[in-house]
């Protein structure tokens, strides 16, 4: 298991390039199913989760081949539709395999998925969703069995904008009989790269990106090239990390509006912010000041993902900012490890108090999840002395090649 060791107290300066959202690129390679045919697809990141996808792909029959930084993936020789218990279990995107396989393959035997412990992540919006579609969905010994002859447009009502559940909904709708109509559907921009991936293939999606979202069934789709979408969560990553050691970045290949809200925060606290054209530099201020109130929330809102890292840069901040954590149950978790390197934070529930101290400095801390995790690579940058974060596995889901970027920006960091 890797851990990141790391000597605190230098200022990050230098120019990053962000890479292929790691949200994007999970549902995108579920649905290369769909087509039947070749699958090309740019700035792929280098991710446990996409080594996790690509032996699904290649357990159901599709082959994958990794050149440079492109994934090629040919389903024309699909299989099979029972996806391996192993794999599903390590990581909460296996379960958009079950409205991709559904429609390409009519039948779909897959668990319950896993992934970080953020809290409960229930399927119930997912099988409603589908079983309104026609599918006839059985549960067993942690086990769904799907089968749908031929699932049929449906308008579909979500209590929640839920993320996955919108991609399922979209996935399994490609072939539907009919016109499939999402409300409440989830806006994030990856939801919008899903349907231009689709599209490109010739399928039938508008509304993308909106709160409503309508597919109209398609009889076939073609070979396509597709280009990612960069990481917005890894972007406002990496501008923490410069703003935490009082330093300066400049992003390349990044899309500012996807960061408005962490943009945004990152003013509040006192950070100079330019963007222009696909770049943003920030430069962080000597004293960070504290943000009043982080609370998370669906896009165009401020992100879940981004909770733990603004956390961390809240520790030493000057003065008391509360977060309130409105999407998952239980993701304070770092909290508990930033305590340990000297963070004064209260925890009640879903809300934390975060009293910035004047100095953090260097213990050994567990990642007990991926943004956690980098929460405390944050940390780490600017506490005084050594850090080890162990669990590096966590942060390797959603980051590839931390130690490399942060080092060729003057970070002090090992992976071992
Ligand atoms: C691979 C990927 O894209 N992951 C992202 C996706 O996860 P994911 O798609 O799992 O997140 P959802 O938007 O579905 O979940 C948000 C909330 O809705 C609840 N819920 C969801 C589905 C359901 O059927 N029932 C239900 O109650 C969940 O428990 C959670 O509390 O969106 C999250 C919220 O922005 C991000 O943190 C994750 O990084
Ligand atoms: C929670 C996350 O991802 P996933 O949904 O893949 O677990 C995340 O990216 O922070």
């Amino acid at each position: 298991m890797s851990k990141y060791v790391i000597v605190g107290g230098n200022k990050l300066s230098g120019e990053v390039r962000v890479g292929g959202a790691k949200n994007s690129v999970l549902p995108i390679m579920a649905a290369t199913v769909l087509n039947g045919k070749l699958n090309v697809l740019h700035d792929i990141p280098e991710l446990s989760d996409v080594i996790v996808m690509t032996k699904i792909l290649r357990s159901i029959g599709c082959s994958v081949k990794r050149e440079g930084s492109s994934l090629v993936v040919d389903s024309s020789e699909m299989n099979g539709c029972e996806i391996p218990e192993d794999l599903v279990r390590e990581m909460r995107s296996s379960i958009i395999f079950l409205g991709a396989v559904l429609a390409r393959y009519g039948k779909v035997i897959i668990s319950y998925p896993g992934g970080c412990e953020i809290g409960p992540r229930p399927i119930d919006l997912h099988l409603r969703s589908l079983r309104e579609m026609g599918a006839n969905i059985t549960e067993k010994h942690g086990f769904l069995f799907c089968e749908a002859k031929e699932l049929r447009g449906a308008e579909i009502q979500l209590d929640f904008p839920s993320v996955g559940a919108t991609e399922n909904i979209m996935l399994a709708a490609v072939f539907a009989k009919g016109t499939t109509i999402i409300r409440n559907a989830a806006r994030e921009p990856e939801i919008i790269d899903l349907a231009n991936f689709i599209n490109s293939m010739g399928g039938k999606i508008s509304g993308a990106g909106s709160a409503t979202v309508s597919i109209e069934g398609v009889t076939e789709l073609e070979e396509v090239e597709h280009q990612i979408i960069p990481d917005r969560i890894v972007a406002g990553t990496y501008l923490a990390a410069a703003a935490i050691t009082r330093g300066s970045i400049m992003l390349n290949n990044v899309i500012p509006e996807h960061l408005q809200s962490i943009l945004y925060k990152l003013k509040e606290c006192g950070c100079h912010v330019v963007c222009k054209n696909n770049t943003i530099r920030l430069d962080a201020p000597d004293k960070l000041i504290a943000i009043d109130s982080i609370k998370t929330l669906p896009y165009p809102g401020y992100p879940t993902d981004m909770q733990s890292q603004m956390m961390a840069l809240m520790t030493v901040s000057d003065g008391i900012s509360v977060f309130i954590e409105t999407i998952f149950e239980n993701r304070f978790k770092h909290s508990e490890e930033l305590m340990r390197m000297g963070a004064n934070i209260k925890v009640d529930g879903r809300v934390a108090i975060v009293k910035g101290v004047n100095k953090l400095t260097g213990a050994t801390v567990n990642a007990k999840d991926l943004r956690g995790g980098a929460a405390l690579i944050l940390a780490a940058l600017a506490a005084e002395g050594k850090t080890v974060v162990e669990k590096g596995h966590h942060i390797e889901r959603g980051y590839d090649y931390l130690d490399e970027v942060l080092r060729s920006v003057g970070a002090d960091i090992q992976r071992i």
